[in-house]
């Protein structure tokens, strides 16, 4: 880091160009979650290469780079970490890549449960549930608008979801009404056959004067 002295009433301050620290805070590279690791699964991976595939005709579908996290954040709280990217041992917890089709209308996820997210013994947590589905229709609604907020989420959970395994979840627009983004979204097993959990949600984006989430 680049320090200039300047001689201020006797006292000695440094002043330095925030450019020159920035890189130190926000890493040039941040970490590319979406990107595969030696953690994901025959399952993970067989998905993540049938979406990767359909970007390549991006009419279809396009890859969200998730890149762990709004940096900006780290301003207002410098240890600031995005949720479900807070734990640094891959496969740990959640490992998941999120595709959106061109139109933006439907979204999906592909989610490995790790073990760091055990409910029922052997089973997923249904707050870490729903934290992915609230990840997944909050991402969506915020890519259809802007940045929104969940203002309501209704969960369903249908069948449990095994610890170490891949789902699906599958975000649709319901409807939009103003500011209001009606999301619904369901979890899967990978092939479809069984459902886990179903959810739906109002994503509004925030008022002027409600506090709203202007540090993504
Ligand atoms: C580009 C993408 C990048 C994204 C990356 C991010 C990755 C991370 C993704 C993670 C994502 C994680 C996401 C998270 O975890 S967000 C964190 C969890 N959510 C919150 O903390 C939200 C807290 N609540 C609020 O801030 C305010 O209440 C909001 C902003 C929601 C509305 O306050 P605001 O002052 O702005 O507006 P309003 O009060 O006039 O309401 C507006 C409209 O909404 C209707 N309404 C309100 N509440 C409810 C309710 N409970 N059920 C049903 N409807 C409700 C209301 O009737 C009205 O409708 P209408 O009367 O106009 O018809």
């Amino acid at each position: 880091m680049k320090l200039s002295k300047k001689k201020k009433n006797k006292q000695t301050v440094f002043c330095f160009n925030v450019q020159h620290v920035l890189p130190k805070i926000f890493p040039r590279k941040p970490r590319d979650f979406s990107l595969p690791n030696s953690s994901w699964g025959k399952e993970m991976m067989e998905l993540y290469n049938h979406y990767n595939r359909l970007t390549a005709d991006q009419s279809v579908y396009l890859c969200c780079v998730s890149s762990g996290g709004a940096y900006l954040s780290k301003i207002i709280q410098s240890k600031a970490r995005l949720f479900t990217r807070n734990i640094r041992d891959p496969g740990a917890a959640f490992e998941y890549v999120l595709f959106f089709r061109q139109d933006k209308l439907k979204c999906v996820c592909i989610f490995q449960a790790g073990h760091l997210l055990e409910g029922p013994p052997g089973h997923v947590h249904g707050g870490a549930i729903a934290t992915m589905i609230d990840t997944v229709t909050g991402t969506h609604a915020s890519l259809l608008s802007a940045p929104v907020m969940t203002a309501n989420l209704n969960v369903n959970y249908r069948s449990p979801i095994p610890l170490g395994s891949t789902v699906l979840i599958e975000s649709i627009l319901d409807k939009e009404d103003g500011r209001k983004m009606y999301i619904s979204c369901r979890v899967t097993s990978t092939d479809g056959s069984k459902l886990h959990t179903e959810a739906t949600g109002n994503c509004p984006q925030p008022g002027e004067s409600s506090e709203g989430p202007s540090h993504l």
